[in-house]
């Protein structure tokens, strides 16, 4: 198998002790906010953030709020962010420095002084024409891509799209198949299995494979997937009491859970963080350059190196090599087809 075929999975090789991708020129005046508490956001609503601090060892706090935060000594703090931010977001995921009272007590409000350099950002568009990006998640490790294999049935070119976005974003990709007990996931796994795209295969009527467990742990993974693809009974399934701690994070930010559309950050039980999104059901992708695309489509990747000069890979072009390589066989036509699609919704706007 070509080194190409296999990006993703050097990725994530690679992805221990990758360097930050963007790095933020420091500011050489300011202030020391070196007795700030560290704290990571795990949901924002109108303008204020619900961080969660962890107990330094040793430091636990004695009572209350360890339930709350679902994890021995962690609390959770209401902040703002501090005026001197300027215009620096704050995003699920940010690793923030808190100033204030940071007690997490009824009422309190802490202040947000500082935000992290991200190792990773995962930005969606509403639309492919529409030009804002906006971040949604930092320090992502992982996306994971939940699909029914039936009812709804799977749709593969949206699978395709959220690749895209998970390789534009320095992302590793998790397939996550549920309702096996409905259908076969073979056929999805021959497509993506080639591609080095990792996957786990779920059912609500038996327990979690101890993949899926192994996949997830101490990592960041955000969930995305259409609704009634089984995401919730997942979420559930992870962190059995993840209703109530949502429901808690939604108390303090005034909100119900059913009417937020927020992205939440969880804590699961046997470590790491899983990122529910309701409110995102795929990417638009108007910000990836286009040239970039193919990059999440390794297959197509390979073949495309025999294509002329400048080929830009479109129906169009007279002799792309991912034309011959559907005449001889040796490409799926669909897999060709999502692409261009793809592509397609991109070329529109390459002038943005
Ligand atoms: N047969 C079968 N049904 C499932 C499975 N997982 C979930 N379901 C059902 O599929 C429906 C949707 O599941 P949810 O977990 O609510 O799906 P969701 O993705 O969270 O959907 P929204 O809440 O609309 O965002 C429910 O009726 C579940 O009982 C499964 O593994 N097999
Ligand atoms: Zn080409």
């Amino acid at each position: 198998m070509s080194s190409r075929q296999r990006r993703f999975e050097v990725d994530d090789h690679e992805s221990y002790g990758r360097p930050a991708r963007r790095t933020r020129p420091r500011t050489k005046q300011r202030p020391n906010y070196a007795d700030a508490t560290t704290a990571v956001v795990v949901t924002r609503d109108r303008g204020r953030y619900t961080c969660r601090v962890e107990a330094k060892a040793g430091h636990a706090r004695p009572t209350g709020d360890t339930e709350n935060a679902g994890d021995a000594g962690a609390r959770q703090v209401l902040a703002m962010r501090a005026r001197t931010l300027g215009r620096t977001s704050v995003i699920v995921g940010d690793r923030v420095r808190l100033v204030g009272d940071v007690s997490g007590d009824p009422g309190s409000l802490a202040r947000i002084v500082e935000v992290e350099e991200r190792a990773t950002v995962l930005r969606r568009t509403a639309d492919d024409d529409d030009p804002i990006e906006r971040p949604i998640v930092a320090n992502a490790d992982q996306l994971v891509i939940v699909t029914a294999l039936a009812d709804p049935p799977p749709r593969p070119r949206l699978i395709d799209r959220c690749l895209v976005a998970a390789y534009d974003a320095d992302v590793e990709p998790l397939l996550c198949l549920t309702k096996a007990d409905l259908a076969s996931p073979e056929e999805l796994l021959d497509i993506y299995r080639p591609l080095g795209v990792h996957s786990v295969v779920t059912r609500h009527d038996e327990e979690l494979g101890e993949l899926v467990r192994e996949r997830l742990a101490d990592r960041v993974s955000v969930l995305v997937g259409h609704s009634g693809v089984g995401k919730s009974t997942l979420v559930n399934t992870l962190i059995p009491d993840a209703h109530r701690a949502t429901g808690e994070v939604s108390d303090v930010t005034g909100r119900g859970r059913h009417t937020s559309t927020q992205a939440v950050m969880l804590r699961l039980p046997f470590g790491g963080w899983i990122v529910d999104t309701p409110g995102i059901r795929s990417f638009g992708l108007a910000h990836v350059d286009p040239h970039r695309l193919i990059g999440a489509f390794g297959d197509l990747d390979d073949v495309a190196e025999e294509c002329p000069r400048g080929c830009t890979h479109q129906r169009t072009e007279p002799e792309c090599a991912l034309d011959e390589a559907v005449a001889e066989g040796r490409l799926d036509p669909a897999r060709v087809e999502s692409y261009r699609r793809l592509l397609d919704s991109r070329e529109l706007h390459a002038g943005d």
